[in-house]
C-alpha cells in the first residue's frame, strides 16, 4: 500500500517536470553541432552538457565574465533558460519512502521483495483468470458479472496487465541493481595514438559524429579538459560511449554498454515515467489500481472465508446415516449444505458433512446427498475434482440412496454440468439408487433450494425444516419510496407500480431497485424504468411470492423501503443511432423508461414477447404515447398464447436477420431484458446471424458493448 500510494505521488513528478518551461521537446531535431556552435558563441568555455530523462539540457560552462556556472539551457540558442531546480520536498520524501521505507538497506530489501511478490500475484492471477474464463485463448473474452468486486478486479486486472508487469519487473530489477546482484561491468577504452591524426585539424562543428547525432540520443558530452591532443571529447549515448579526437572528430574508441546497463536504463525510465507524460499517467492509474486490487482482493477473501465455514461434525463418518458431500469453489454451496446439515441434526438424524474429494466408504450410510457447484467450462470445483475417480475405486457393501443438487448459473452454457456428470456416474453404479431426480439451482436461489429440501423430505419422510438465512442488510441504509399508483392485475398476473423517491435520488432506467419485504428481509431486485422522476416497475405476482404479493397489495401514498443499485452496464446507449430493445414479460420495464430518454429522435425499435393481446393492457397508454411522440420508431409484439399468431420474441428476431446485422454493423446497440431462457434463445439466434451475415462472433459485439443484457 505504501509503495502504491507513494508511487502515485511520484508519478506526478515527471508530469510536472515535462510541463516546466525548461523541458525541450524537440531534442530529436537538434544536433550536437547546432548546440556546440551556439554554446561556443555564448560562453568562454564549455565543461560538459547533459540531457536528463525529463528532456532538460544542463550545461556547465565558464561564462564570458569568467564564472563557472551550471544551469538549464536551450540547446538551439545556447542561452540560459533557468537555474537548476531542486527536487521538491514531497517528492524527496515519497522517493525515500517508496525506495526504502526510511529503513535503508532493510527497507530496500522489503520493497524489492514485495515487488517480487506482486509479480507472483500477477502471474497466479493471470492463471486464475484464464482458468475462470476457460483457457488462455479466452483470456480477453467477456467476464460474467456475478459479483461487482470480483468483476472489476478481473476487468481492471486485464486492463492494467501490461503496466503492472512492467512496474513489478522493473522494480525487482532496480532492487537487484541496488544490491549489486547483477553482473558487474566496467567502462574501458583502449589507449589510442593521437599524434599523426592531429595534423588534419577540422572545426568541431564539422565533426560528422556531431552533425549526425541528435540530442535525444545523448546522455552527456564532456568537453576536452585542455588543448592537448590526448584530451578528448567523451560522448555518452544511450547505448554506448565514444572517445572523440578533439581536433579531427575521429572516433578513437567505442564502448558498447552491456545488456545489464541498457536494462538498468530502461528499467529506470519505465519505472519512473521520466520523459513521458503519457507513460507517467499510465503509471499513476496503475498505482491507483493496485489500491483497488488490495481492497477488492481483501473483501473477496473475507467474504469467502466467512462463507466457507463448514459445521463441526458430531458423528463419525462410520456411524452416520446421512452423508453430505460438498463441491464448492467460492463457498456458497457450503452455506446451503450447512443449512441442510443443521436441519438434519435438529431432527435428531446422524449426519456427516465433508468435501467431495474426501469421498470413501461409509459403513452405515443410507443416504448420500451431493451438493456441488460447476466451474470453468462445466468442470468440477477444486475440492471435488477427484470424486469421479474415487467413486470408481471405492467399494461398498450396502445400497445407498442418493440425491444430487447442482449449483450453477444459467449465464454459463454448461449449466450445472458437474452435478449432471456426478448424477450420471451414480446412475450407472450398482450400489447407488436415486431418491429424487437431480435438482439444479440457478444463482443460489434460496427458494429453489427450499423446494428441493421439501421434495427430499417428502420422499424420505424425514420432516426437516430449513432455517432461512438471516438477511445481511443494514436497514438504516434503505431509502423511502412513495407509491404514486399501481395498476390492477393484468390477465397474466402482472402489474405495474409507480414509485417516487421521498428524498432526491439519482437513478436511471436500467438501474435496479432492491426491495427487502419485512417478512423475510431477503433481497429481490427489479429493473427500473424511469419516467419523469418516477420509477416504474413491472412485476409478476407469484402465488406464494412474498415480495410480489407485498407489492401487489400496496396502495397510493404507501411507503416502500428499498435501495437503488446503479447498473451502468445496462443504461440507454449514449451515442448509438440505432437501438434495438428485446424483452419478454416484465422485462419491458426498463425499456418503458428508456424510450423517454430518446429525445434526439434516434431509431429505437422494441421487440416484446408476451402471452396474449390482453396482456398489453397495462402498458398500452405508455406504448401508444411513445409511438405518437415518435420516441419509439417501431414496436413489434409477439404473442405466445394467441391462437391466430403464436410467436415468441426470438421467432420475431429470427425473421429480421438482415435488419439485425445492419444495425450491428452500423455500430447500433441491442439491449435484452427478461428471462434467462429467452436471453439464451435470442443469443443463439444473434450468434447465427452474426456468424452468417457478418463473419464475426457474438463475443465481439458483447465485448464491444453493442449487446447489453439484464436477465434473471
Ligand atoms: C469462473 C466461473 C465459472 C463458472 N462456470 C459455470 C458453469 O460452467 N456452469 C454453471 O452452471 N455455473 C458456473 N458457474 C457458477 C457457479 O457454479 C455458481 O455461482 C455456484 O453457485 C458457485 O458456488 P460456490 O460458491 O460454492 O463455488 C461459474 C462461476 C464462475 C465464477
Amino acid at each position: 500500500m505504501i509503495a502504491s500510494i507513494t508511487g502515485s505521488i511520484l508519478a506526478f513528478e515527471p508530469i510536472s517536470n515535462q510541463l516546466q518551461p525548461f523541458a525541450i521537446h524537440n531534442l530529436d531535431e537538434i544536433s550536437i553541432t547546432e548546440m556546440v556552435t551556439a554554446l561556443q558563441s555564448e560562453y568562454e568555455e564549455i565543461i560538459d552538457v547533459s540531457v536528463t530523462n525529463d528532456d532538460f539540457v544542463i550545461a556547465s560552462v565558464i561564462t564570458q565574465e569568467g564564472n563557472s556556472e551550471t544551469f538549464y539551457i536551450h540547446p538551439s540558442s545556447g542561452k540560459k533558460v533557468g537555474n537548476l531546480i531542486e527536487k521538491e520536498g514531497i517528492y524527496k520524501f515519497a522517493t525515500n519512502l517508496h525506495r526504502s521505507l526510511f529503513l535503508k538497506s532493510t527497507g530496500r530489501f522489503i520493497v524489492g521483495f514485495v515487488s517480487f511478490l506482486l509479480l507472483l500475484i500477477i502471474i497466479t492471477g493471470t492463471i486464475l483468470i484464464a482458468k475462470r474464463q476457460g483457457g488462455f485463448k479466452r483470456f480477453f473474452s467477456k467476464v460474467v458479472k456475478e459479483d461487482a468486486k470480483q468483476y472489476y478486479h478481473i476487468q481492471l486486472g486485464k486492463l492494467c496487465w501490461i503496466p503492472l508487469v512492467i512496474i513489478t519487473l522493473t522494480g525487482v530489477y532496480l532492487s537487484l541493481e541496488k544490491f549489486s546482484l547483477l553482473p558487474n561491468y566496467k567502462v574501458t577504452h583502449q589507449a589510442v595514438e593521437a599524434s599523426e591524426t592531429a595534423k588534419k585539424h577540422i572545426e568541431t562543428a564539422n565533426f560528422s559524429i556531431f552533425q549526425n547525432t541528435m540530442l535525444a540520443e545523448i546522455k552527456t558530452i564532456e568537453f576536452p579538459f585542455s588543448e592537448a591532443p590526448e584530451d578528448y571529447f567523451l560522448l555518452e549515448l544511450k547505448n554506448k560511449e565514444l572517445v572523440i579526437h578533439q581536433y579531427t572528430g575521429e572516433i578513437l574508441s567505442v564502448y558498447e554498454y552491456p545488456i545489464v546497463a541498457l536494462a538498468s536504463y530502461w528499467s529506470l525510465l519505465l519505472h519512473t515515467g521520466q520523459g513521458s507524460i503519457i507513460w507517467a499517467i499510465v503509471l499513476l492509474l496503475t498505482s491507483f489500481s493496485i489500491l483497488y486490487f488490495m481492497y477488492s482482493g481483501f473483501a473477496m477473501t473475507l467474504k469467502r472465508t466467512k462463507k466457507q465455514h463448514i459445521p463441526k461434525n458430531i458423528y463419525k463418518k462410520s456411524t452416520a446415516k446421512f452423508i453430505i458431500l460438498v463441491g464448492s469453489e467460492t463457498g456458497n454451496t457450503y452455506r446451503f449444505a450447512s443449512m441442510f446439515f443443521d436441519a438434519l441434526i435438529a431432527n435428531g438424524q446422524k449426519a456427516f458433512i465433508t468435501q467431495l474429494n474426501t469421498f470413501e466408504t461409509y459403513e452405515n450410510a443410507e443416504h448420500l446427498i451431493i451438493m456441488t457447484a460447476t466451474y470453468g467450462e462445466g468442470e468440477a470445483p477444486s475440492n471435488a475434482k477427484n470424486f469421479l475417480s474415487l467413486l470408481k475405486k471405492t467399494s461398498f457393501d450396502q445400497k445407498i440412496k442418493y440425491s444430487v443438487v447442482g449449483f450453477g448459473s444459467l449465464m454459463y452454457p454448461d449449466y450445472c454440468k458437474y452435478a449432471i456428470d456426478i448424477d450420471q456416474s451414480l446412475q450407472g453404479h450398482k450400489n447407488f439408487e436415486a431418491t429424487i431426480p437431480i435438482y439444479k439451482i440457478n444463482n443460489q436461489s434460496f427458494t429453489a433450494f427450499e423446494n428441493w429440501a421439501n421434495a427430499w423430505a417428502d420422499y424420505t419422510k424425514i420432516p426437516i425444516s430449513i432455517k432461512k438465512p438471516t438477511a445481511n442488510i443494514n436497514l438504516k441504509k434503505l431509502r423511502e419510496f412513495k407509491v404514486i399508483k399501481r395498476s390492477r392485475l393484468n390477465i397474466d398476473d402482472t402489474f405495474t407500480i409507480h414509485l417516487q423517491p421521498v428524498k432526491k435520488q439519482k437513478f436511471q432506467s436500467g438501474d435496479l431497485l432492491s426491495i427487502y419485504p419485512e417478512k423475510d428481509l431477503i433481497e429481490r431486485q427489479y429493473s427500473i424504468g424511469k419516467i419523469g422522476n418516477e420509477i416504474i416497475l413491472s412485476v409478476k405476482k407469484h402465488e406464494f411470492g412474498i415480495c410480489s404479493s407485498y407489492l401487489s397489495q400496496l396502495s397510493e401514498n404507501d411507503i416502500v423501503k428499498a435501495k437503488i443499485k446503479r447498473n451502468p452496464e445496462f443504461h440507454f446507449p449514449k451515442y448509438a443511432n440505432d437501438i434495438i430493445m428485446i424483452a419478454n414479460g416484465t422485462g419491458i420495464a426498463p425499456f418503458l423508461g428508456m424510450i423517454n430518454e430518446n429525445t434526439d429522435a434516434r431509431n429505437l425499435y422494441l421487440f416484446w414477447g408476451t402471452r396474449t393481446k390482453a396482456s398489453t393492457a397495462i402498458y398500452k397508454e405508455i406504448l401508444d404515447e411513445s409511438i405518437a411522440s415518435d420516441r419509439l420508431t417501431n414496436l413489434h409484439i409477439s404473442y405466445s398464447q394467441e391462437t391466430t399468431q403464436k410467436e415468441y420474441v426470438q421467432d420475431a428476431i429470427a425473421t429480421q436477420q438482415n435488419f439485425i446485422a445492419q444495425v450491428l454493423q452500423n455500430d447500433g446497440v441491442i439491449l435484452i431484458c427478461g428471462s434467462v431462457a429467452m436471453q439464451n434463445q435470442v443469443l443463439h439466434i444473434l450468434e447465427t446471424i452474426i456468424k452468417s451475415k457478418l463473419c464475426m462472433s457474438l463475443s465481439d459485439f458483447e465485448n464491444n458493448e453493442q449487446i447489453l443484457m439484464d436477465c434473471y
